[in-house]
């Protein structure tokens, strides 16, 4: 442009552009690696799982549910959960910078975090209007689950996901705020929490541009609730799931994939592939 349309203190503006830019660009290419890896391994999609709403199971379905050994229902959800598991392993794979990491410390980010991230994914597929879950096809009420016998862990997991859904996370929010709880520098047993520390810091940053750009600032001081909540749910169900297997030892090796088994209970180790 001819000098008078040269606007004002360009030299500076320019200058302090070209030194924001590379962390801002490099910040959007990880939001963008993050958001695409969360929409390739999300396992449903949050439209399908909306329209299924509908689908709740009737009263004889629940019963069915009620009259299923303690075991059977155990099983059940040890097996929907690996599978949920599993998704979170490829999201985590596609995240840049997960792979560079030590297969230990893989490892013990997804022993740490994985259930975390089926949690907070989980609450894409809970209906606040009735208070149900979508669970094994069809959507239903605490009830459900009402044979595992532990119903204040059941009840925990549904309160965190009617609290959780009451911030109407998009999409793009669930992605990176997985990814900052997966990326946790302060799981036990990592051998290179310093860069475990940078990726979540690169990861955080990322999430923090995402929510000061749509005026959602206010959402990351009730999102470190929300891993305060996460925390104490998983440590509930390692708890629970360990009294279960208490009274049947044997059980555990026949009852749950070896994925569950590897990850939930200190038994002997099974591939993580
Ligand atoms: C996570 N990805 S997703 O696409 O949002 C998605 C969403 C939902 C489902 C299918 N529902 C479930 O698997 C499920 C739902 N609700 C539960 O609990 C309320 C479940 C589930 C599996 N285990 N448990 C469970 C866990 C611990 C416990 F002590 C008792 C039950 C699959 C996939």
């Amino acid at each position: 442009p001819s000098p008078d349309q040269q606007p004002v203190n360009a030299p500076g503006l320019t200058c302090r552009l070209l030194c924001v830019l590379p962390s801002l660009l490099s910040s959007d290419c990880l939001t963008a690696n993050i958001v695409k890896s969360h929409r390739e391994t999300c396992q449903y999609r949050v439209e399908e799982l909306q329209a299924l709403r509908w689908k709740v199971f009737s009263r004889e379905e629940v019963l069915a549910y009620q009259s299923k050994s303690v075991e059977e229902m155990w099983q059940r959800c040890a097996y929907r959960l690996t599978d949920s598991i599993q998704y979170v392993v490829e999201f985590a794979k596609r995240i840049d910078g997960f792979l560079e990491l030590s297969q230990n410390d893989q490892i013990v980010l997804l022993k740490g975090g994985s259930l975390e991230v089926v949690l907070v994914r989980m609450c894409r597929s809970f209906n606040p209007d009735n208070g149900t879950v979508f669970f094994e096809g069809k959507y239903g009420g605490t009830e459900v689950f009402k044979s595992l016998g532990c119903n204040d862990l059941i009840a925990s997991i549904f309160e965190f996901s009617q609290s959780l859904c009451a911030l109407h996370l998009s999409e793009q929010e669930v992605a990176l705020f997985t990814a900052v709880v997966l990326l946790n520098p302060e799981r036990a047993w990592l051998q290179d929490k310093e860069k475990v520390a940078r990726l979540h810091s690169h990861v955080d940053v990322a999430f923090k541009n995402t929510l000061q750009r749509s005026h959602r600032d206010t959402m990351l001081s009730k999102l470190s609730q929300k891993t305060l909540q996460l925390k104490s749910l998983c440590l509930l169900h390692i708890d629970r799931l360990r009294s279960f297997l208490e009274l049947r030892p044997l059980l555990a090796h026949s009852l749950f994939p070896p994925l569950y088994h590897e990850l939930f209970t200190d038994g002997p180790d099974a591939p993580l592939e």
